[in-house]
């Protein structure tokens, strides 16, 4: 290694020969399946950007979708936007060739709803994409493959539907995306209070991403004039955190659909990018952030269900907040959309066993 005084002059005559920090990291292979879809599109120049994965890690984008055509058009584009810390573009429609040696997989590949469809009405035709790609997963991913994010709607029961038929991979390297519904959640609670939304930390979706999830903000806080206290505080309006607060989460996609005649994408990305970042790097310290991950019982929920709890993330593992009070009102919510999700699990198991 040179000493830094030479190094400093070198700089100096030919800053090019410095520039490539990146260099030091090994590359690491990201899979995105639904590459040339809408939120496909957005979030692969989030990873190439450095985004999910930290501005120093280059990274090599595998592809997969089934229409070889739209995806050399992405793959072209990537190739024209010059992003220094993209080191290669693997662009198929072959599932084994797309998950070969991944060591991260966002999953997002499947039909979205459209106005008036609820998300379950998505199973009959994405569980059978997620069995599919549960072998192509245990069969083909890197050993270290330990951060599997499930997208693609109904991303609880699709994600439920990857653990199933990949045995031989970890139930907690899988988790399903509730990310957007926790950062609505903040979005909403930042406009209440006008204040910016980096201020309003630890609010909790639960549940399902459905219109039965449970956006709670009873755990949430909030900077207001330099001092952090807790939302209900501030927001002094019970009635509108139990109704106006939880509908409008609840509704967001929808109301997102309606406005758009398709559904929400540049946030998904931003979302799926913020849940593996937060996973793979760790959540800030005295954060928590809402992930769909296999339920170990944990506040009275069922086992055997992907559900959304309040998590924190260190070392590439997340853990389950434990001892949040929960009222009636709160558990009450929560057991519906336990139900719902129990109810989502025999419609899957009846589609993937015809
Ligand atoms: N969990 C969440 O917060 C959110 C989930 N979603 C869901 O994400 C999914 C994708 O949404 P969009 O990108 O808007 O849809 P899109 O229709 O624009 O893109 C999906 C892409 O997946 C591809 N695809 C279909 N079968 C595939 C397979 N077997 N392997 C790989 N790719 C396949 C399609 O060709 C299509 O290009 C939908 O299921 C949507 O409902 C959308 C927003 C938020
Ligand atoms: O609502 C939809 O179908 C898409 C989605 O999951 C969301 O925007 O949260």
């Amino acid at each position: 290694m040179l000493p830094n005084s030479v190094l400093q002059r070198l700089a100096s005559w030919c800053p090019w020969l410095l520039r490539d920090e990146p260099k030091r990291k090994q590359p690491v292979k990201v899979l995105v399946t639904g590459a040339a879809g809408q939120i496909g599109y957005a979030i692969v120049p989030m990873i190439a950007r450095g985004l999910m994965l930290g501005p120093d890690q280059p990274v090599v984008l595998h592809m997969l979708a089934p229409m070889a055509d739209a995806l050399n058009g992405v793959r072209m584009e990537l190739v024209d936007a010059a992003l220094p810390l993209l080191r290669g573009v693997v662009a198929t429609t072959d599932e084994a060739e797309a998950f070969q040696g991944v060591n991260f997989a966002v999953l997002i590949g499947g039909w979205p709803r459209k106005e008036g469809m609820e998300r379950k009405d998505l199973i009959a035709k994405n569980v059978a994409i997620y069995r599919s790609q549960a072998s192509a997963l245990q069969q083909h991913a890197a050993p270290n493959c330990k951060q599997v994010l499930v997208v693609a709607n109904p991303a609880n029961t699709n994600a439920l539907v990857l653990k199933e038929f990949a045995p031989a991979v970890a139930a907690r390297n899988i988790t399903c995306l509730t990310r957007l519904d926790h950062n609505r959640a903040l979005g909403q609670i930042a406009e209440k209070l006008g204040v910016h939304v980096g201020d309003v930390r630890n609010a909790v979706v639960w549940g399902n991403h459905s219109s039965t999830q449970f956006p709670d903000a009873s755990h949430a806080t909030a900077r207001a004039e330099q001092w952090e206290k807790p939302v209900r505080e501030l927001v002094a309006d019970e009635k509108w955190l139990r109704e106006e607060f939880v509908v409008t989460v609840q509704q967001r996609g929808a109301a997102v659909i309606k406005a758009r005649k398709q559904s929400s994408s540049l946030s998904a990305a931003s979302a799926a990018c913020d849940h593996m970042r937060d996973w793979i790097l760790g959540t800030p310290k005295g954060t928590w952030v809402s992930m769909g991950v296999y339920s170990d019982g944990s506040y009275g929920v069922p086992e055997g269900i992907f559900y959304s709890f309040p998590v924190t993330c260190e070392k590439g593992e997340w853990s389950i907040v434990q001892g949040l009070q929960v009222d009636d009102f709160a558990r009450s919510k929560m057991e519906l959309s336990a139900d719902e999700l129990d109810e989502e699990r025999s419609m899957a198991y009846e589609f993937v066993s015809t």
